[in-house]
């Protein structure tokens, strides 16, 4: 199948005889529709209708499988296109909440006036009382611009705002976290240390998310240096550590040593310069990059990794390869070389799927739905605020890689995301390191 970006739900309906279902997927799978999850809405003594998740290339690809499964006849049609993604989004995906109920006057003064003024004063007196009698402790702000959103450049902080409450949803259910998405109309430098500044005080944590490159890698730095709370942009390092993690596993699993590995890093935006530079400090023994952008190259050379000439180029001399351009099918499949372990981490789309390039040859291969920082970003922020930590440092990242490859199953290149024993385990991993 190619690129999926295309997601979509079908409401079927079928004569209620066996056999039929299975005409439906025949249909479907004959034309490269890859089907989701699959719920019966409704079994009559006639007919039976199905709501089918299907993921494709693009609308011509879906309506192609809607007349197809139409085709089939016999009473067989699609009743309904849904789009539950969108309908999923209805209304936003986080809400703030209460973690009281106010039942009676008596909790009504506990929670609020006249009692919470009691606790102000306690905190007054001693400001790190607030750790224990407010939630800032446990709050992460999302820190966006709006320019490098996914791989779909810059469209601003309120387009990107699905994903930055994706992210909250995610801090939520497996860090137990409130993440606040905070979108900033400026991404000069200065104004974004400032404003970041005046409103951290109400946050135990900052997560920089999808700003762009070059800006990123100041914006981050100032405020590491500026506020005394753990700051991490997480398209550079949550996105570091799980790669770091993948190609531990990878290498261990197909008896490849990463420290003789050359490895070969396309794009050197946020994301891949905090790889290469991770891979360096874990040690490999050579990094090799490529990036459109001459400013790109030079950092990396900078860090001491070395700048080749072209993708191609990259390809022919590398044993593992990550990608993270933002460009869908820039690795061809005649570029991959046999025995490879090939990242192409690229969301919303790779830049080779695992499928082709397996085809092509690859021991390895994974794309960004699988390698990504959902596996590190909420255990490693869990961790820190549990140590109290002021900061992030390169031995908690190295910590939190090290915890996603041991919570890994063999045959595995990383753990599930649902899985919540990684993110207990990044968590764990994290917090030992900055206490010690
Ligand atoms: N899987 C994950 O967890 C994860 C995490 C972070 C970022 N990403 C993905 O990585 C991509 C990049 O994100 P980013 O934040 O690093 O963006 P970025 O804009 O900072 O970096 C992209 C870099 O790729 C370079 N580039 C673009 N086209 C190129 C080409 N044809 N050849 C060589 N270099 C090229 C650009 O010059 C730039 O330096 C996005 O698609 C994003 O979704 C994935
Ligand atoms: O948001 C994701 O899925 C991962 C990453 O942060 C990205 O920007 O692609
Ligand atoms: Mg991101």
């Amino acid at each position: 199948m190619g690129q999926v970006q295309f997601m979509r739900n079908l409401i079927i309906e079928t004569p209620s005889v066996p056999g039929n279902f299975a005409k439906v997927a025949k249909a479907i799978g004959e034309l490269e529709g890859d089907m989701g999850d699959i719920q019966t809405i409704k079994v009559g003594t006639l007919t039976t209708i199905r709501d089918i998740a299907i993921s494709c290339s693009n609308e011509a690809h879906l309506l192609k499988i809607v007349d197809a499964v139409n085709a089939i006849g016999g009473g067989i049609s699609v009743h309904a296109v849904t789009d539950d993604v969108l309908q999923a989004h209805e209304g936003g995906k986080i809400h703030m909440k209460g973690r009281m109920e106010i039942r009676s006057l008596g909790d009504l003064r506990r929670v609020y006036t006249p009692g919470v003024a009691n606790v102000c004063e306690v905190i007054k007196n001693d400001p790190d009382q607030a750790r224990y009698f407010t939630g800032i402790s446990n709050s992460v702000a999302i820190v966006t611009d709006g320019t490098a959103i996914l791989g779909l450049g810059n469209i601003g902080p309120v387009a990107g705002m699905p994903v930055m409450e994706g992210k909250a949803v995610l801090f939520d259910q497996f860090a137990g976290i409130s993440g606040v998405p905070i979108l900033l109309d400026t991404s000069d430098p200065d104004q974004v240390v400032e404003t970041v500044k005046h409103i951290h005080k109400g946050f135990g944590g900052i997560l920089l998310e999808d700003i762009g490159s070059p800006h990123c890698f100041e914006i981050e730095e100032r405020l590491k240096a500026e506020l005394s709370i753990p700051v991490m942009h997480d398209d550079q390092h949550g996105t570091a550590v799980v790669t770091l993690a993948s190609v531990i596993s990878a290498c261990q699993q197909s008896g490849v040593e990463l420290a003789d590995s050359v490895v070969g890093q396309i794009g050197l935006g946020a994301a891949g310069l905090a790889i290469s530079r991770m891979l360096m400090e874990y040690g490999v023994k050579e990094m090799r990059g490529v990036d459109r952008n001459e400013e790109a190259r030079n950092r990396l050379a900078d860090h001491g990794g070395s700048v080749v000439d072209s993708v191609e180029e990259l390809m022919e001399t590398c044993d593992i390869i990550v990608a993270t351009t933002g460009v869908a099918g820039l690795i061809k499949p005649e570029m991959v070389r046999k025995g490879q372990i090939i990242l192409a981490l690229s969301n919303p789309n790779a830049e080779i799927t695992p499928e082709d390039a397996l085809a092509a040859g690859a021991a390895f291969a994974a794309d960004g739905r699988l390698v990504n920082n959902i596996l590190g970003f909420p255990g490693i922020f869990r961790g820190a605020l549990n140590a109290n930590a002021k900061e992030i440092t390169y031995p908690m990242l190295i910590a939190a890689a090290q915890a996603i490859v041991e919570s890994t199953k063999p045959g595995d290149l990383v753990p599930h995301p649902l899985d919540p024993n990684v993110h207990q385990n990044v968590a764990a991993a994290v917090e030992r390191v900055a206490n010690s």
